[in-house]
């Protein structure tokens, strides 16, 4: 039977990176996916964005919406201080099962809690099932048109404080542009732009940064 693509990417990170090398995990996706085939991990241009955003704010709590493959999450949880939690959610069981083996040959298994299932069926449930009262650092990369009712869903849970930072990938392509106005014109945050490119390609795109006020 045909393999899938998230298959054929878990295979060239278990050919051609090191176990236990978040780097050089990373390094192996990035290299399937310029030289064999495209996939929408965050990428390395965007990702050394990401990478500086994380950097800055040394979370304790890090939300991901959005697995897919596991490449941001490996990005987001090598950078992490111990102790430091992240949860990732992933709708599609095919996409988490590889994430999850992904994450686990970067040997970042014990930072990262993967679930599967729905954001607006988890958002909800974050403080109960995972003791977390707010978010330091929310990453958002998951379905484009939920970004915006998520955000307000966040809000709503009190699972964002002042100061909380919300990045959000694709603003401009595939777009989230509900989103960007959202954020953009709310008293209750501070936007900021960097301007990139579509992972792999050259084709406008960029993060949008947005700082909770409460
Ligand atoms: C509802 C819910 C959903 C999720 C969820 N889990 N996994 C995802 C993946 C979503 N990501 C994308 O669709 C995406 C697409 C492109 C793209 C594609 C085709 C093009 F031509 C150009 C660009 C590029 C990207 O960078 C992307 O991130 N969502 C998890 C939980 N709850
Ligand atoms: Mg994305």
């Amino acid at each position: 039977t045909q393999s899938t693509r998230p298959q054929r990417l878990l295979g060239a990170v278990q050919k051609n990176a090191t176990r236990g090398d978040p780097r050089s995990v990373v390094q192996a996706i990035d290299q399937f996916c310029r030289q064999k085939e495209w996939a929408m991990n965050v990428g390395d241009e965007k990702g050394c964005i990401l990478d500086s955003v994380v950097s800055e704010v040394n979370p304790a709590t890090v939300l991901e919406l959005g697995t897919y493959c596991g490449y941001s999450t490996v990005r987001i949880a090598s950078l992490l201080p111990p102790h430091a939690k992240l949860i990732t959610l992933e709708f599609n069981p095919d996409f988490a099962a590889i994430a999850r083996q992904v994450i686990a040959w970067a040997g970042l298994e014990d930072k990262v809690h993967l679930v599967e299932g729905a954001s607006g069926d988890w958002i909800p449930k974050m403080t109960e099932q995972f003791g977390v009262k707010t978010f330091d650092l929310v990453f958002l990369d998951h379905w484009k048109d939920r970004y915006l009712p998520d955000t307000m869903l966040m809000e709503e849970c009190g699972l964002l404080r002042k100061g909380s930072i919300l990045l959000a990938d694709n603003v401009i392509c595939p777009g989230t542009p509900d989103y960007l106005e959202y954020v953009r014109s709310s008293p209750r945050y501070e936007s900021q732009y960097f301007k990139s490119h579509l992972e792999y390609t050259k084709v406008e795109d960029g993060l949008e940064k947005s700082v909770f006020l409460g």
